[in-house]
């Protein structure tokens, strides 16, 4: 059966790497694997969402959907040392290395959590109601950034958006970055037909930048 980075566990054979994610302002040595999104680099796209955002909230609530194996949470986490920044994923090896990584980079603002696809708890806080889990990802969030999975299709992107960007806080912002051939201006119609204000905070190489704010 074809594996997919989104599979909650990937059954792909280990093969452990390292990469740098080096912007202006800051270095992160992050461990990949294989079984996840974008293992042997740092996205271009993640690069690019995080060379255009705007600093987070220093002492906001901050999210990462979709966070793989962390670099935009840890990014969030590294720039805002004052926030809470909580990072989630369907996929468990990524989470794991997530968590690693945190360590790794000495970061301790920053939690990842596990979720299925309605963005409830997963894996071992699965059920429990009234959880640390189920309370950090409640949010309200000051600001969310994300890489989101466009290739889990149309319906299931549209559902993971709504969830995830109902959960903004009143005055609250949302980065995405997408790229452009796969449907980042489609993606920003749907936005605003939904009734959240989407505008296109930057376009570089291939990809756009989607702001989209809570009034
Ligand atoms: C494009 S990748 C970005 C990964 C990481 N943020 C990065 O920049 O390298 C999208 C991520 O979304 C995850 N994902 C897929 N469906 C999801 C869902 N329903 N809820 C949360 N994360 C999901 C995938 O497992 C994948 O790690």
């Amino acid at each position: 059966m074809a594996q997919h980075y989104f599979d909650p566990d990937p059954g792909a054979a280990h093969r452990p790497a390292t990469v740098d994610l080096v912007l202006a302002d800051l270095h992160l040595r992050l461990d990949t694997d294989r079984g996840m999104f974008s293992p042997d680099r740092v996205d271009l796209g993640t690069r690019v969402l995080l060379e255009s955002v705007p600093a987070p909230p220093p002492e906001g609530r901050l999210l990462d959907v979709g966070c793989g194996y962390g670099p935009i949470a840890l990014a969030m986490a590294a720039r805002a040392p004052g926030a809470r920044v909580v990072g989630v994923d369907v996929n468990r090896r990524a989470v794991d290395l997530a968590r690693h990584n945190a360590r790794r980079n000495h970061l301790a603002n920053v939690e990842f959590h596990l979720v299925d696809a309605e963005g409830t708890p997963a894996g071992g806080d699965a059920g429990t109601a009234g959880t640390p889990a189920e309370r950090a990802l409640a949010g309200p969030f000051d600001a969310i950034w994300s890489n989101p999975p466009i290739r889990i299709g149309k319906p299931a992107l549209h559902a993971l958006l709504r969830t995830w960007l109902g959960r903004l806080a009143p005055g609250g912002t949302a980065h995405l970055v997408v790229q452009k051939n796969l449907g980042a201006d489609s993606l920003q119609r749907w936005l605003q037909e939904e009734g959240h204000p989407a505008e296109r905070a930057a376009s570089r190489a291939g990809f756009r930048i989607l702001r989209v704010r809570r009034p």
